[in-house]
């Protein structure tokens, strides 16, 4: 079981967002619980094509396993009647790309947020997964992390060892959390230092489209206000594109003091999970999804990996849609 965590101590211009869609559905759904049929409908900034799908509810888009992607493939929107469904996709999903990552460079970089994403993941530790994926290739970082000690409640890497870490034999040398004896400005620093040096020994990978560190799968959650990591709307954080790490002292949600990738990082990855539940995040998923424009309001809507996004939606979560 992972132990402890080894302390850390780690431009591109913003892309382009919202890349235009035409977007087709793909998958047969996953499941079929009362066999009410209903048309699904999308439309507005996609360009949509519709069919018959087996459901639960007639309600718009939220019919499990509903899948849309755009023509490259590199954005995918999955909505799953409840988030149990849900979270036994994205341990399938996660633990595919281990096995991808671990056979093809035998090392698996995965970074997680804090919040309702860990309670997510919970099906990882669960069988078959937790008994298949080879967890000896994990090395685990942080997305964002608040500068508090990390058995306070606020912090994420207590979150995440309590509900996943503590429970697979992840080595815990391959566990980066922040070091907490530091202000928020150091412990950023550090974080990035240590990166640098974990892309220099080969253990990350090193985008050759824009020289900050490839992750293999980022697995981030996103706030009722469109926050992803600790970039929060309308800071000016979110037009960093020099630093890989930094820091916030004045974040509006508590604790004020994090240290938070940086939009070029997050958005050099291969993998992107956006993991999204519940009501109160339907009106920025729909602005999210629905827009066509780059006119950015919400930071998830920069959210635009070199790789493969992928949204992992709770039917609350799409009601909008
Ligand atoms: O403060 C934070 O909030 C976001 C979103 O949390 P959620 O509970 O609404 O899912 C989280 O992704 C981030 O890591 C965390 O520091």
């Amino acid at each position: 079981m992972a132990k402890a965590a080894s302390s850390l101590t780690f431009s591109t211009s913003l892309p382009k967002l919202c890349r235009p869609f035409s977007i087709s559905i793909t998958q047969p759904p996953q499941v079929s619980l009362n066999s009410k049929k209903l048309s699904c409908s999308i439309s507005s900034a996609f360009k949509i094509s519709r069919r018959t799908v087996t459901t639960t509810k007639a309600s718009s888009m939220a019919s499990s396993g509903i899948t849309t992607v755009d023509q490259n493939n590199r954005k995918v929107v999955e909505v799953f009647v409840t988030e149990e469904e849900l979270a036994v996709s994205l341990a399938k999903y996660t633990a595919d790309l281990s096995d991808k990552f671990a056979k093809e460079r035998g090392s698996f970089t995965v970074v997680v947020s804090g919040g309702s994403l860990i309670k997510s993941l919970r099906k990882l530790v669960e069988a078959p997964y937790v008994d298949s994926i080879d967890w000896s290739k994990w090395h685990v970082f942080w997305v964002d992390e608040r500068v508090v000690p990390k058995d306070h409640p606020d912090s994420n890497y207590k979150l995440a060892f309590d509900g996943f870490l503590s429970k697979v034999p992840i080595p815990s040398g391959n566990v980066y959390a922040i070091n907490d004896a530091l202000s928020a400005e150091g412990a950023a620093d550090d974080y990035e230092t240590c990166l640098k040096h974990l892309v220099h020994t080969g253990v990350i990978n090193k985008s050759s489209v824009s020289g900050f560190p490839k992750f293999d799968l980022m697995l981030v959650g996103m706030g009722p206000d469109g926050h992803v990591a600790s970039l929060f709307p309308g800071h000016p954080l979110l037009k960093e594109n020099q630093k890989w790490v930094t820091h916030i002292t004045d974040s509006p949600k508590p604790p004020p003091g994090r240290i938070t990738f940086t939009f070029p990082v997050i958005n050099s990855s291969s993998y992107i999970a956006l993991v999204v539940c519940g009501a109160g995040k339907a009106s920025v998923v729909q602005t999210a999804l629905r827009k066509s424009q780059n006119s950015d309001v919400f930071p998830v809507q920069m959210v635009s990996p070199e790789g493969e996004l992928k949204w992992f939606l709770d039917k609350d979560a799409a009601s909008k849609l």
